[in-house]
């Protein structure tokens, strides 16, 4: 059954274009997998199959007991801002997950994998941050807390953690725009220290797409916006789904 099922998800991938929304996986994908689990499994197994395929995921982009009063200050502000356009986007600990709306390909397609921003258990101690969009503006904001064991500089924040906070949000930014993309070219500029534990605003902008390309700017800056930690640029390209998992 798994190897008629991951044929089926392969076949599907690959002729998926790369402009779909994600969010529009979720029916074909898990109809996909229950209808081959109902072809070549016995029933019993096929109850146990769609059950561990189709739990929901949980959300990470929600607030926990690490959010420190500005990080929820913030939050409730751009939660309130809904009413203007702005959506929050879930977050989940495999992009498999979210795509396939359950836990359909995660679960079959190296399934110890996980999201290097979501790869710690501790709550607060790595990137806490969770992403508002606004597809009017064509903008998304992430709130980032950064915890203890992003240390660069004494107290302060690693260069690779900035650059892996500002990958996330710009794609995420590109992703929910324009569909399927990879990262093919980020450009950095640091201009004041991250202070660790501290809170940041990490705004994104998509400037243009040219063909398959998505040209998106961010700045990082403090929660009250006085303070320029960095500037970035980053050259997203689509790609199809097949490409993006691997098949
Ligand atoms: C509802 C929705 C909610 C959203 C919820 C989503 C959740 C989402 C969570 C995940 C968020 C994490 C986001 C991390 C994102 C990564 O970290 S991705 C990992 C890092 N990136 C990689 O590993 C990519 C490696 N590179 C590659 O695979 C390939 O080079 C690429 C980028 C796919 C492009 O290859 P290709 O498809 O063969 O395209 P190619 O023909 O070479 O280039 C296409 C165009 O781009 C240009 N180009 C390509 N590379 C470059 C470059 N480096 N510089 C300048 N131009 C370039 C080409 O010149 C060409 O231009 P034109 O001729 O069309 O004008």
């Amino acid at each position: 059954m798994w190897r008629n099922t991951m044929r089926f998800a392969a076949v599907l991938c690959r002729h998926l274009p790369p402009q779909m929304n994600p969010q529009n996986l979720t029916a074909s994908l898990k109809k996909m997998i229950l209808e081959s689990a109902v072809k070549f499994s016995r029933p019993a197994r096929t109850i146990a199959w769609s059950r561990a395929l189709c739990s929901a995921p949980k959300d990470y982009g929600v607030p926990n007991p690490s959010w420190s009063a500005e990080m929820m200050s913030l939050y409730e502000r751009y939660s309130a801002k809904g009413a203007e356009s702005w959506e929050r986007l879930p977050s989940y600990k495999r992009y498999l997950t979210y795509s396939a709306g359950g836990q359909c390909l995660s679960r079959l397609h190296k399934p110890t994998a996980r999201l290097f921003t979501r790869n710690l258990e501790e709550e607060g101690a790595g990137f806490e941050y969770t992403v508002f969009a606004n597809k009017a503006e064509r903008r998304a904001v992430c709130l980032f807390q950064a915890g203890p064991l992003l240390e660069g500089p004494p107290g302060h924040v690693h260069g690779g953690a900035i650059a892996t906070i500002i990958d996330s949000a710009t794609g995420i930014c590109a992703t929910y725009l324009t569909g399927f993309v990879m990262t093919a070219n980020l450009n950095i500029n640091y201009r004041n220290p991250i202070p660790l534990g501290s809170v940041v605003l990490v705004e994104c902008e998509l400037d243009r797409t040219e063909g398959r390309k998505t040209f998106v700017s961010c700045r990082i800056t403090s929660a009250d916006g006085s303070k320029l930690h960095a500037e970035a640029t980053a050259l997203f390209v689509s790609v199809s789904v097949g490409t993006l998992i691997g098949f």
